[in-house]
């Protein structure tokens, strides 16, 4: 396991993404078989069934069980903000890393209901990521250093991890890396975020297009995609992400930030994100059609648009309910219920 913050290359993020472990497929039969066997005409809890059978598989046993859910949120602050791309100013930031510590964000209140614990990782506050418009944010050695500092969100030992962010500005470095991975028109991309309309909708489109079109000799490659127009969240972000699979810990995606992560994983291997479950569907425009590319089907869809990993916590709850009905409801023997 990384924890060196001391900047490997993408050489050996390479190798660690040729380690992936797949799923424990003995733990995946037992716990389909246990779901035909409980008191239910099968199938009939639907996606429930599916996600209980899902942790079996990456936590290796037929019961699964999530004693410690933990929403890791990653904070960063970009130089694209500067262009105006934001209805809200970069200082917005860090004074919701002060109200997380102080329990008083959205995030919190979930993480509450949920028994979720919460970690806020600070990523060089203080120092944004030079504005992709015109300089790549971060180089090889950084973006490479911040993957495996977003590794730290492993080391409380969690059994779930739900992945959040917050930097103003981000939804602006994601749609950028979703048209530098995708193509496409740069509109197609872009959303309102926190509520960009107007002249601010306007320049964010332009600033993504600018970006990807600065860096279009090496879009093949997306690692490169990610330093050049990523921001260190979204490269921490994609560093927990692989972390957790090789440990085998499921994780779950938020909005559309998030998932601009996970999908620079993806395009690195086909099976990255086979440990992933999509906790909602942001509002974010293009969410839904990102989520369809990946393969991921969301949990939610509550017309949420907040960030800050909300909707990965807010599904922790039918997670856990998953596994309650998995783990503690009788099968029709022991209920002596007759079978159809
Ligand atoms: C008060 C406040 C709390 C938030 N919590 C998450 N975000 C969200 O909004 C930001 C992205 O949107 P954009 O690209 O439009 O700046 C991220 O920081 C994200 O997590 C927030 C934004 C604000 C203003
Ligand atoms: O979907 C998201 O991740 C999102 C949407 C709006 C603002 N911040 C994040």
């Amino acid at each position: 396991m990384l924890r060196s913050a001391s900047g490997l290359p993408f050489d050996d993020i390479r190798n660690l993404v040729a380690q992936m472990p797949g799923p424990d497929e003995e733990a995946r039969a037992a716990a389909a078989a246990r779901q035909g066997q409980l008191v239910k005409p099968p199938g009939a809890l639907g996606r429930l069934e599916e996600i209980a059978i899902f942790i079996a598989g990456w936590q290796g046993r037929e019961i699964p069980q999530i004693n410690r859910p933990t929403v890791a949120v990653f904070a960063a602050t970009h130089g694209v903000a500067a262009r105006g791309v934001s209805p809200y100013p970069s200082e917005v930031t860090k004074q919701m890393v002060a109200t997380f510590t102080d329990g008083k964000a959205a995030v919190n209140q979930i993480c509450g209901v949920f028994g979720a614990g919460l970690r806020v990782f600070d990523l060089a506050l203080d120092m944004p990521t030079p504005d992709i418009v015109e300089r790549d944010a971060l180089t090889e050695a950084e973006c490479a250093a911040t993957m495996a500092f977003g590794m730290e969100a492993l080391a409380g030992e969690p059994d779930l991890l739900c992945l959040g962010e917050m930097g103003i500005g981000n939804t602006t470095v994601a749609a950028a890396i979703f048209h530098g991975l995708y193509g496409g028109e740069a509109a197609e991309w872009v959303g309102p975020g926190t509520g960009a309309t107007g002249e601010v909708l306007a320049r964010k489109v332009e600033a993504v297009r600018a970006a990807v079109e600065r860096s279009r000799a090496h879009l093949d490659d997306p690692l490169e995609v990610l330093r050049k127009l990523g921001g260190r969240e979204v490269a921490a972000m994609a560093g927990a992400i692989l972390a957790a699979r090789l440990q085998r810990v499921p994780v779950v995606l938020d909005g559309y930030v998030v998932t601009a992560a996970a999908a620079v994983l993806k395009a690195l291997d086909l099976t990255a994100l086979d440990h992933c479950l999509a906790g909602h569907v942001s509002a974010e425009p293009a969410h839904r059609a990102v989520l369809e590319r990946l393969g991921l089907r969301p949990i939610l869809d509550l017309g949420m648009r907040l960030g800050e990993g909300s909707g990965a916590a807010l599904s922790i709850g039918v997670i856990k309910s998953a596994l309650a009905c998995h783990a503690g409801m009788a099968t029709f023997a022991e209920a002596g219920v007759a079978e159809g």
